[in-house]
């Protein structure tokens, strides 16, 4: 009887030791996620080991990265304040002291309700003057509202749902690319960028009446008597028009134009734009180079800009502008092309130097869940726009765990203390 009793007890104890087992074994692996993500298939061969680190710790992603952070919802709150701009008293002209925008902090100015108000007149206000804007090699065109206001207008040439096959930098800029990343910006904190609309403009009401001689030579009627136009630039073509839709309209992304100067400078991590292969894709430690050129401040910078160009995937900033020792975020047209793929290498700057500046992390760690993606769509509701189909938003959280998983690979090789910076 004795003998029995000690033997269930035992029993009793062994399972106890093996539930112990269970619950803390789970306890260390949530976040595991099986073999969910995989190195992309093609990129195996070529690509450097450090993707497959990356992939190693994506897959064992802690499960804060995949939950909506409750820190987020006061910004949340805010952001809606400063772009939901209906029932504010609107008479106000918002274009007064537009030289006292520039602060230390942003571009410009970011109180309650005046960003709404500035999209909203950008968006709306009539216009006096349409010219060519010959900067650049995309075609844009010159929009002059409320006298001395200027727009840059880069118009539609895809439809969302297109997608862009080829390299990274293919096709036409996407206008919806650059509104898409203001908001981006903005969800962000990333406050060195320009507002950024969407626009229709009426061709035969709007920009013909009111278009320089310039312009006008750069336009042509279509079969249906409707003035399309080519305008002037490095890669403008008689034969790539861009005509207006049934309404009259063409749709462009309406960017306000900031009057400074700007310093540019050659990217260290830009790409060759032909088969040879650039420093940077050749060596691992091509960090340590840059150090050596470049400030701690610029690098972080630069890593800030790859994590917001990995995003939208822009794999075109060859060149980089800055104003106030800060990189403008100028020229998002060549991002959200596929929304099936992720070109890490986009995020060379961070997995190499693997160092991100601490109030940069702070905030990119409570964007997690989905609250990224769900207020870019919230804000640009306040002007009536979608930018993007349901897979580029997928797409933009599913690169937004590959950058925690990135940030993961960098403290489990170097420790936090290395990574976080505060510069
Ligand atoms: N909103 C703006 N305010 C002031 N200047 C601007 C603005 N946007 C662009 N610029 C200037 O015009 C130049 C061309 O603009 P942008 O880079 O958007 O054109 P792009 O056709 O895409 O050029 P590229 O093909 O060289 O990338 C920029 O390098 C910048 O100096
Ligand atoms: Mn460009």
């Amino acid at each position: 009887m004795s003998l029995n009793y000690a033997f269930g007890f035992s029993l009793f104890l062994l399972i106890l030791v093996a539930l112990n087992i269970y619950f803390f074994y789970s306890l260390n692996t949530t976040g595991k996620r099986g073999s969910m993500y995989n190195v992309p298939g093609i990129k195996l061969d070529l690509a450097p080991s450090v993707f497959k680190d990356i992939y190693d710790h994506l897959n064992y992603l802690p499960s804060q990265y995949k939950i909506k952070n409750p820190k987020f919802i006061p910004i949340q709150k805010n952001l809606v304040k400063s772009f939901n701009s209906s029932g504010l008293n609107n008479t106000k002209n918002v274009w007064q002291n537009t030289e006292n925008w520039v602060s230390e902090e942003s571009l410009f100015p970011h109180g309650d309700g005046v960003p709404g108000r500035i999209l909203r007149e950008m968006q709306t206000s009539q216009i006096a003057l349409v010219d060519n804007a010959p900067k650049g090699t995309q075609m844009k065109l010159l929009l002059l509202i409320q006298e001395k206001q200027k727009l840059y207008f880069k118009p539609k040439r895809y439809q969302l749902s297109d997608v862009i096959h080829g390299n990274i930098y293919a096709g036409f800029d996407r206008h919806n690319s650059e509104v898409f990343a203001y908001y981006l910006a903005m969800v962000m904190n990333f406050k060195w960028i320009i507002p950024s609309v969407i626009r229709r403009v009426h061709v035969a009401k709007d920009v013909v009446p009111v278009a320089t001689l310039g312009l006008k030579k750069t336009m042509i009627r279509n079969e249906s008597g409707s003035f399309c136009i080519y305008g002037k630039c490095f890669y403008c073509k008689v034969n790539e028009t861009v005509c207006p839709d049934r309404n009259g309209e063409i749709e462009g992304a309406a960017i306000l134009y900031l009057d400074k100067q700007f310093k540019v400078h050659k990217s260290p991590w830009r790409r060759s734009y032909n088969s040879k292969k650039m420093d940077w894709e050749k060596d691992n430690d091509f960090c340590k180079k840059v150090m050596g050129i470049l400030s701690l401040k610029r690098i972080l910078n630069l890593i800030d800009v790859s994590i917001f160009d990995f995003l939208i995937q822009n794999g075109d900033r060859h060149r980089y502008e800055v104003y106030k020792n800060k990189i403008v975020l100028l020229d998002n047209g060549k991002g959200l092309g596929n929304p099936m793929i992720d070109e890490l290498d986009i995020l060379a700057p961070l997995y190499q130097c693997c160092m991100i500046s601490l109030s940069t992390w702070q905030h990119l760690e409570i964007l997690s869940g989905g609250h990224l993606t769900e207020t870019i769509k919230l804000l640009s509701s306040f002007q009536g726009e979608i930018l993007a189909t349901e897979e580029h938003f997928k797409a933009v959280e599913r690169r937004l765990l590959k950058i925690y998983a990135t940030i993961q690979y960098c403290i489990g090789k170097h420790g936090s203390a290395k990574v976080f910076k505060t510069a």
